[in-house]
């Protein structure tokens, strides 16, 4: 592997005193694409109020605006009106899961063909099985057989639905994608699922929630099944939440610092994965507690080990690993076999970058177990990977000299990471 430029480092600073602060951060990614994707289905204009304006969610917006929806910005608030999807459109799926996954089914309801493709490492990213079932509920998908980047859906205008069964251990984005659009089919949808256990569950009751606020009847009462009715989808409005997942690094750098973090407007009912960060930090030593103000986190001087099954919460892993390589006593992350197929293999990455900066980790084909050990300085690589970047910066506030290659990577879901979070180190 070539050496990164030096000017693709980004030295990541170490706070001189703990940090004490109070933060906004953006919205959340899984929140604002799927109200996006709703709001171009719904039976009328809706607003998007507080969405996360970042790579994923700007590609998701474009895609959409191409397909035929009306997508107008208004401050902060962006404006959704459904219109007919008609004409051939170009979607430009970057390294965003949501947008890869969740549009072939909207595409399936245009009358246009509509292209998808990304960046390179997109390309390996499974989505075979979405493909497969719109297929079998009568979409025409060209893809060279290959089940993956690039495909085109040759949309017919309707979609007759119906019962499908696919294997969504590769990812719960499978699921969420059929659900999101399922109320628009003929038949409406009923998906099965038959494989090795679902990852990312709350994910797809984050789908679920969703639809039955827009007014869509969903029977989730059955494991592994899920129906939606077919039926219109209302016109809702949505404020979208601070992302809870993206919180992570900001409530680890109370615990490396040991100052206090708060997250302002943290919600204290949610559907986002990312809530998991209370508990999962409370158990490595930190003192979490909502106050008038948010989520406060606040750094003891222990940072102790964890064994947790991360299955449920997977993008928590490279944050929760790079706490795992400073803490005092040994951990166990387990149950996140899926990750590999993240935006890179986010347990040989882990293992690869902790590893290089002195971290005792080993790598299980399901996890990461890690054993107290002196960090030192040195580069970080990122791999394209947003959460490889908060990793780095992570391991970087605690210990001198870490450098975090391609630190702009973080722009998939977070505008501007590295300004906000040198503000929040060194004032
Ligand atoms: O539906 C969503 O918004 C997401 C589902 C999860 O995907 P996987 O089930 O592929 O882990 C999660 O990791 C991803 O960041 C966002
Ligand atoms: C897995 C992730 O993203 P995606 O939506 O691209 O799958 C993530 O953000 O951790």
């Amino acid at each position: 592997m070539t050496a990164p430029a030096d000017t693709d480092l980004w030295p990541a600073p170490r706070p001189n005193a703990p940090v004490e602060r109070t933060i906004s951060l953006p919205g959340s990614k899984s929140l604002t694409n799927r109200a996006l994707v709703l709001a171009a289905l719904a039976d009328g204009p809706s607003v998007v109020r507080r969405p996360l304006r970042s790579r994923d969610t700007t590609l998701m917006a474009r895609a959409l605006a191409s397909m035929g929806v009306g997508v107008e910005d208004s401050g902060d608030d962006w404006r959704i009106t459904p219109g007919p999807l008609d004409g051939d459109a170009q979607v430009d799926c970057g390294l965003a899961g949501t947008v890869m996954r969740f549009l072939p089914p909207v595409a399936g309801l245009s009358t246009g063909r509509v292209s998808f493709d990304g960046d390179p490492h997109m390309r390996n990213r499974p989505v075979g099985e979405v493909l497969v079932a719109l297929t079998a509920l009568g979409v025409q998908v060209d893809d060279g057989g290959r089940g993956a980047l690039p495909f085109t859906v040759v949309g017919r205008g309707s979609v007759p639905g119906g019962t499908v069964v696919i294997d969504a251990s590769a990812s719960s984005q499978f699921i969420s994608a059929l659900l999101l659009a399922g109320a628009r089919f003929e038949h409406g949808v009923d998906v099965r699922h038959d494989g090795k256990p679902v990852p990312s569950l709350p994910h797809i009751d984050m789908t679920v929630a969703m639809l039955r606020r827009h007014g869509v009847e969903v029977d989730d009462s059955g494991a592994n099944r899920w129906a939606v009715a077919p039926g219109p989808i209302a016109a809702v409005d949505h404020v979208i939440e601070p992302d809870l997942s993206n919180a992570a690094p900001f409530l680890a750098l109370a615990a490396t610092s040991g100052g206090s973090v708060t997250i302002r407007d943290w919600p204290r009912e949610t559907t986002q994965a990312g809530d998991a960060l209370r508990e999962i930090l409370a158990q490595m030593g930190c003192e979490v507690a909502f106050t008038d103000e948010g989520l406060r986190a606040r750094g003891t001087g222990r940072l102790h080990g964890i064994d947790v099954d991360l299955h449920d919460v997977g993008e928590l892993t490279p944050a929760v690993a790079a706490l795992c390589a400073l803490a005092d006593s040994p951990s166990h992350l387990r149950g996140v076999a899926h990750i590999r197929a993240h935006e890179t293999d986010r347990l040989a990455a882990l293992a690869a970058e902790l590893g290089g900066l002195g971290a005792d980790v080993t790598e299980h084909p399901d996890g990461l177990a890690f054993r107290p050990a002196p960090l030192h300085g040195g580069v970080f690589r990122t791999y394209a990977d947003h959460r490889m970047a908060h990793a780095g910066a992570i391991v970087g506030s605690a210990v001198d000299g870490v450098k975090v290659e391609d630190i702009a990577t973080t722009s998939k879901t977070f505008p501007d990471f590295a300004g906000f979070w040198s503000a929040l180190v060194v004032p």
